[in-house]
């Protein structure tokens, strides 16, 4: 065989190094990732620097909810919008991987969803509260697990109150299911527990993990 003429090479690395600045990288192991944890220690900020410096290789579950679109939001987007009945014979039929009623409407994340969302090459992030988990762990449905742990009560305390989304009573409801949450880490059913104290080491931690070979 010739040797490749210089021209062609100097082709030949530009073209690899445009595939790879374009492609995404993927993950060697593409189950969807379950991020859990208490409320305000960070999950949703350590997930959107994910999706931002991994653009096009993830994507956050959708999941089907009983309660009306907000002002803004989009069915399909935000969630999968259906009647009371349509949730129920879902549910009926297995059709959910999880699924839980706060106040008077029912969420949950479906199987079929999680798939279409695979299918379409991305890997699946699902930010769920720790019943869901265990219902997930139930299915038998395969993910890998990661708890996002805060580095102090008082620590996750600030961030809430810090974050100035939450009254007064609602942060309060949050901190106490924050001790059911850290109990359930305890428990050795996550594959990864991350503590968000300083946020680009815990973002280093979570996509070296995201990031690391089929076990
Ligand atoms: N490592 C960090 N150091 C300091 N503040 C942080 C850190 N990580 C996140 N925060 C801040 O903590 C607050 C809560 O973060 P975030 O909303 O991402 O939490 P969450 O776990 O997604 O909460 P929820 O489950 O209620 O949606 C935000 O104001 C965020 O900017």
């Amino acid at each position: 065989m010739s040797a490749m003429r210089p021209v062609r090479l100097v082709n030949s690395i530009l073209r690899t190094r445009l595939i790879h600045t374009m492609a995404p990288t993927l993950p060697p192991d593409r189950r969807p990732v379950v991020i859990s944890g208490p409320s305000g220690v960070g999950k949703g900020t350590l997930f959107k620097l994910l999706f931002e410096r991994h653009p096009d290789t993830f994507t956050l579950s959708v999941s089907h909810t009983t309660r009306g679109p907000r002002p803004g939001e989009k069915d399909g987007v935000d969630y999968h919008y259906v009647t009371k009945e349509a949730f129920e014979e879902l549910k009926a039929k297995g059709g959910f991987v999880e699924s839980a009623q706060f106040g008077s409407n029912f969420y949950g994340t479906s199987k079929a969803t999680i798939e279409e969302q695979s299918a379409k090459g991305k890997v699946v992030v699902l930010d769920i509260e720790m019943e869901g988990v265990k219902q997930i762990q139930a299915s038998g449905f395969p993910a890998r697990y990661v708890f996002i742990a805060p580095p102090s009560e008082e620590e996750l305390e600030k961030r809430l109150r810090g974050r100035g989304t939450d009254k007064e009573e609602d942060i309060l409801k949050r901190l106490a299911q924050a001790k059911n949450e850290l109990a359930f880490s305890k428990t050795g059913v996550h594959d990864k527990i991350i503590v968000n104290e300083d946020l680009e080491t815990a973002y280093k931690e979570l996509e070296e993990f995201v990031y690391a070979p089929v076990a």
